[in-house]
This record gives structure tokens, C-alpha cells and sequence, in this order.
């Protein structure tokens, strides 16, 4: 059987590197092309790429997609800076290439997966709710893509349930104090060297709280969700947000 035909942007990077690597270790898998700043893209398409994995950064995304869409290769996506206006534009530029699939992953880690699912789950029955998301202090964004993502399935599953807004009785209060407001939901950001990514989930109802609590303690918990995303993407065409699209999760 023919290998898949990979390539790496953002190559040089923290989670770049270690999807190289991973890359490189896969049975079904040929890294044809590994990409830094500053290198060609035409490069993917001269090397034959079938995927593209694309770990680099919120201004650089947007650029390479578009690159890729028009080029017919799939996209794997990791990079933060999702907002409502690029997912139109993703949605766009795919509908002019109808066999390219994109999967756009705010986090590639199982745990992180089933932290979103189980925060989605809880948050109809309490009353209060925050996110709390803490990176080594090189990440470019805050909060983080991840965290983002769990807040807003959060005031989606709240306003499922017909919750209403969380009560806060703060009258005062320093700016940044309460966090930035995702949706109607508290989310604190917390850059500390020696940290990876990591994320509580803090629910609290009458007489109880409850914790939900993930870490990634290396880049390595994000590469069997990059390995699936590049088998996955290539069968599922237009634009995939989440990993858990392509995870039994029951
Ligand atoms: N979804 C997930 O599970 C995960 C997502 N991430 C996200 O992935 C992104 C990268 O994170 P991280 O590796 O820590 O960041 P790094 O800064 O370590 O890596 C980003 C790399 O991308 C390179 N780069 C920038 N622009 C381009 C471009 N146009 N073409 C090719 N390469 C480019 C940078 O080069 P230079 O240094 O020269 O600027 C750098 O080497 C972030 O958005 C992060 O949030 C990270 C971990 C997990
Ligand atoms: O920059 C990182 O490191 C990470 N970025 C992603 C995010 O913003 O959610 C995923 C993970 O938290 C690691």
C-alpha cells in the first residue's frame, strides 16, 4: 500500500518538531516536505503533499490555507486564532475545491478532547462556572484556543439547558480581575515557566463544586490526534472543527 505523503509547517517550532518526528515514525506515513518561516510553499506541491500539517501561528494560518486549499492538499490544522469570520472564509475558499478536507483541532490531546466533552456535559446542572488555562509563557495567545473552544460549548450547553447568566455579584474590580468573557463564561489565562498546557474546568453548584482537570505534560499527548487527523482528513471533504468528529467518544 502507497504511503501518505505528509508535510510539516511550521517544522521548526515546539509542536512542529515533535509532529515531524512522529511523522517520520509512521508506518503509513512519507514526511515529504517539513516547512519553516520563510520557506516556499510551492514546495508542498512540487514535493506531492497529499496533507499538510499546520503548526505555526495565528497571523501565519490564514495564508497557508489558502495556499493549500487552492492547491488541493488537505489541511491538519493545530494553530490557534479561530474566530467566526475565518471560519467563513475557510468555508469559502473550500467550496471552491470540494474534495479538500481541513480539520481545524483546538487541541489534538484524548484528554483535552474528553475535558471539552465531559465540562459540555456537567455544565447544565451547575449554577457557576469558570475556565482556567495555564501555558509556559512563550505561547503567542491567550487565552488559549483550547480553553476558548470549552467555554463556549460550555454557554452552549448552559443555554440548552436554559440556564441563564451566572450570578456575580462584583461591583468593582481591576481590570482583567474576572478574566475574559467568552460567551458569558470566565475564562483566566496563566503563563508560568515549567508549564505545557494544562486546563481546569471549576463548576459550582449549591453545597458543591466540581473539578475537571487536564495536562499535557509533553508535545507527545498531541500526536496520535495529528497521526489520525492526516488518515482521517483525506476521506472527510469541506471543514472539520473539533477532533472529536473523528473519535468514537460513544
Ligand atoms: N491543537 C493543538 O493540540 C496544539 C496547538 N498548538 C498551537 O500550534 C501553534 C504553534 O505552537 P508552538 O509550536 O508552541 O509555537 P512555536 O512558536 O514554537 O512554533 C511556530 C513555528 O511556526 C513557524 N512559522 C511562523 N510562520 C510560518 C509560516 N508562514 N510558514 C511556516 N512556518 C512558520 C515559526 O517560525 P519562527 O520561529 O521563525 O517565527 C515557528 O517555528 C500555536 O498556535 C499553538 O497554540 C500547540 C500545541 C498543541
Ligand atoms: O500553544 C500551546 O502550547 C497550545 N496551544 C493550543 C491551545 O491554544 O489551546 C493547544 C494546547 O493548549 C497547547
Amino acid at each position: 500500500m502507497s504511503k501518505l505523503r505528509v508535510a510539516v509547517l511550521g517544522a521548526r517550532g515546539r509542536i512542529g518538531a515533535e509532529a515531524v518526528k512522529a511523522i517520520e515514525a509512521a508506518e503509513d506515513m512519507e514526511l515529504v516536505a517539513a516547512l519553516g518561516r520563510g520557506d516556499k510553499l510551492e514546495t508542498l506541491a512540487e514535493a506531492g503533499a497529499q496533507v499538510a500539517v499546520e503548526l505555526t501561528t495565528p497571523a501565519s494560518v490564514m495564508g497557508n490555507l489558502d495556499f493549500l486549499i487552492r492547491h488541493g492538499i488537505h489541511g491538519v490544522v493545530g494553530t490557534t486564532g479561530w474566530t467566526e469570520d475565518r471560519l467563513a472564509q475557510l468555508t469559502t475558499w473550500l467550496a471552491g475545491s470540494p474534495r479538500t478536507g481541513v480539520l481545524i483541532a483546538p487541541n489534538f490531546s484524548i484528554g483535552a478532547v474528553l475535558t471539552m466533552r465531559f465540562a459540555a456535559q456537567a455544565a447544565r446542572y451547575f449554577e457557576s462556572v469558570e475556565v482556567v488555562e495555564l501555558h509556559h509563557p512563550n505561547k503567542v495567545d491567550a487565552p488559549s484556543g483550547t480553553a476558548t473552544r470549552t467555554a463556549q460549548l460550555i454557554a452552549a450547553a448552559r443555554a440548552e439547558a436554559g440556564l441563564g447568566a451566572q450570578p456575580d455579584a462584583t461591583a468593582t474590580a481591576l481590570d482583567g480581575a474576572r478574566g475574559a468573557d467568552v460567551d458569558g463564561v470566565p475564562v483566566h489565562a496563566i503563563r508560568l515557566r515549567g508549564l505545557l498546557a494544562h486546563q481546569e474546568v471549576l463548576l459550582g453548584g449549591e453545597g458543591e463544586t466540581l473539578t475537571i482537570r487536564h495536562d499535557s505534560l509533553h508535545h507527545s499527548s498531541f500526536m496520535p490526534g495529528i497521526l489520525l487527523g492526516a488518515r482521517r482528513v483525506t476521506q472527510t471533504p469541506g471543514l472539520t472543527f473539533g477532533l472529536e468528529h473523528f473519535l468514537d467518544l460513544g
